[in-house]
């Protein structure tokens, strides 16, 4: 088992990283990208553009590892020092070599090649220069890696070093060890499951590696429990183990990617050969939505978002039915938030995070409801029609179809209502069967949503334990329908 190991070591150069001017983000994407070619990484190390500094730690790396990678340090200006300091590391010089001189005329023009561009062709005298070859068309990339023994020198710009690791991963790939992988979600503290998960950790000690991960903000789990392994049998062993040991009920599902699936779930339960309500409304939903799209083109309508659960809910849906039916346009959708003068910040962080969760472009206003539905209407005069979350049990909502204009008092918009027949019930089945994120205050008693001076968590949600500590149980749980809003004084 120990011969097929094949390890590596990263070292990632720059002062502009220490100095915190720039965040690391290529020692992330190596760890993955390394991983999944069964590389066990053991350190990441971080030093900055001194050639001090880049010789020893390069050296120790060597000897340690089977392979090391660098990162930063190659370009043309004097704070590059990395082919220096992995020339010293191996006690040998830098000269100009003939081949890589060469490649940098035909790459930038022999007359663009100023002094400084040929520091570039400046690398250590026992150097390999290393040619990447394209997956789809075979052809040799036209610029090389430098590397030295068992060091490679990778480019510091993200960008540029990952096209170049993805071209040359090969050099590093493990074909012995494959790394299997599985996650469970356990929805109890930590501290209740620890001796559980110790007791399966030693019984199958370095064959399967288990993490434990606590998630304090999510609302299905709030402990990842990672498994990893080189065998699938022993991997599938070990979860089986712990799912028997922890308390029934606890392993909870969990979708890691609702908004990549969103369609493929969506249409599952569309296409579902099942009639209860939940189906039915999600199919009468979906079929609104897509009646909408045909009405209308993506840049004539918008999503209303305050945060709320039954636009949260919406905003998936209309997703999903882009997603299936025009992939295209995917990532134009718009949606407004007019924000109240109080917003509880728990909002404001949802409506963002859901921004850029579903790439949406936000149409933000702020103030009362209906003059900023004016300012909608010169600020943007393409929207038409607003989808929104509303339903039949909302205030002055009875009355209103699947397609409303606004009422004659209002800035005319066409509003697209496709869950206004959804019970409160069928809204969190929705929510939490498809482990869609939704605004925290849910979590803790609130059940419907308006500003910080209005809205109170749902009083029937409360409860109040033996030293009289009070708090509130999550929205989801609330099992009369008919007092959703009983935490709103509006
Ligand atoms: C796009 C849009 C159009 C609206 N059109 C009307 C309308 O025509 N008539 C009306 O009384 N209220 C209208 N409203 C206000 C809503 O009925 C409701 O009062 C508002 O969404 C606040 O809901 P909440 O009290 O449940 O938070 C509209 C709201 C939005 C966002
Ligand atoms: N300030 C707003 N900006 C944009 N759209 C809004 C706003 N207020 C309401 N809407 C639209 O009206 C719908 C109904 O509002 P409502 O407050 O009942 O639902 P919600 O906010 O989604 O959920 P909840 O009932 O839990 O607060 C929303 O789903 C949304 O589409
Ligand atoms: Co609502
Ligand atoms: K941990
Ligand atoms: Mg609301």
């Amino acid at each position: 088992m120990d011969g097929n190991r094949v390890t590596a070591g990263i070292i990632i150069v720059g002062d502009e990283i220490l100095k915190g001017q720039t965040q690391d983000t290529n020692s992330h994407f190596l760890c993955r990208r390394l991983f999944a070619l069964g590389v066990e990484v053991k350190r990441v190390s971080v030093i900055g553009d001194d050639l001090d500094d880049i010789a020893t730690e390069v050296l120790e790396f060597s000897r340690n590892y089977t392979h090391v990678i660098t990162s930063g340090g190659v370009g043309p200006t004097h704070d590059d020092m990395t082919f220096e300091g992995v020339a010293k590391a191996f006690s040998t010089s830098t000269a100009p070599h003939p081949e890589l001189v060469q490649v940098l005329k035909d790459y930038f023009g022999p007359d663009n090649l100023d002094s400084a561009m040929m520091k570039m062709a400046q690398i250590p005298s026992t150097a390999k220069l290393q040619y990447g070859v394209h997956k789809t068309t075979g052809e040799r990339t036209k610029y090389p890696l430098v590397s030295v023994n068992n060091v490679y020198m990778f480019p510091g710009v993200p960008s540029l070093m990952e096209r170049a690791f993805v071209l040359l991963e090969d050099l590093f790939r493990n074909p012995d060890v494959t790394f299997h992988t599985e996650e469970l979600y356990i929805n109890r503290t930590e501290s209740s499951i620890a001796q559980e998960i110790k007791t399966v950790a030693d019984q199958f000690g370095k064959s399967v590696v288990i993490g434990s991960y606590p998630d304090l903000h999510n609302s299905y789990y709030q402990v990842k429990i990672s498994l990893e392994s080189t065998s699938q049998d022993q991997l599938n062993k070990a979860s089986v183990q712990i799912k028997s040991s922890v308390p029934a009920g606890s392993v909870v599902p969990f979708e890691k990617d609702p908004v990549g699936t969103a369609a493929e779930h969506v249409y599952d339960i569309v296409n579902s050969k099942v009639d209860d309500t939940f189906h039915t409304s999600v199919r009468h939903a979906v079929s609104i939505i897509e009646q909408a799209l045909d009405k209308y083109t993506l840049k004539d309508m918008c999503l209303g978002f305050n945060g709320g659960k039954d636009c949260t809910l919406l905003l998936h849906l209309f997703h999903a039915v882009v997603q299936k039916k025009y992939p295209d346009e995917i990532g134009k959708l718009q949606a407004l938030y007019i924000r109240s003068r109080l917003p509880f910040p728990e909002v404001e962080l949802f409506v963002q995070q859901a921004c850029k969760r579903y790439n949406l472009e936000l149409i933000r206003y702020e103030g009362r409801i209906k003059e900023n539905l004016a300012a909608l209407k010169d600020g943007h005069p393409n929207i038409k029609a607003v989808l929104m979350g509303t339903r039949k049990t909302d205030p002055y909502s009875d009355h209103l179809d699947s397609f409303s204009m606004t009422d004659a008092d209002w800035p005319q918009f066409m509003r697209v209502n496709p869950i206004l027949n959804w019970t409160y019930e069928t809204v969190w089945t929705f929510l939490r069967t498809l482990c869609l994120p939704y605004c925290s205050l849910y979590d803790h008693g609130y059940t419907s949503l308006g500003s910080m001076n209005n809205t109170h968590p749902n009083p029937s949600l409360q409860i109040v334990d033996s030293n009289g500590i009070v708090s509130y149980k999550p929205a989801y749980q609330l099992l009369d329908n008919g007092n959703e809003r009983d935490g709103r004084n509006v």
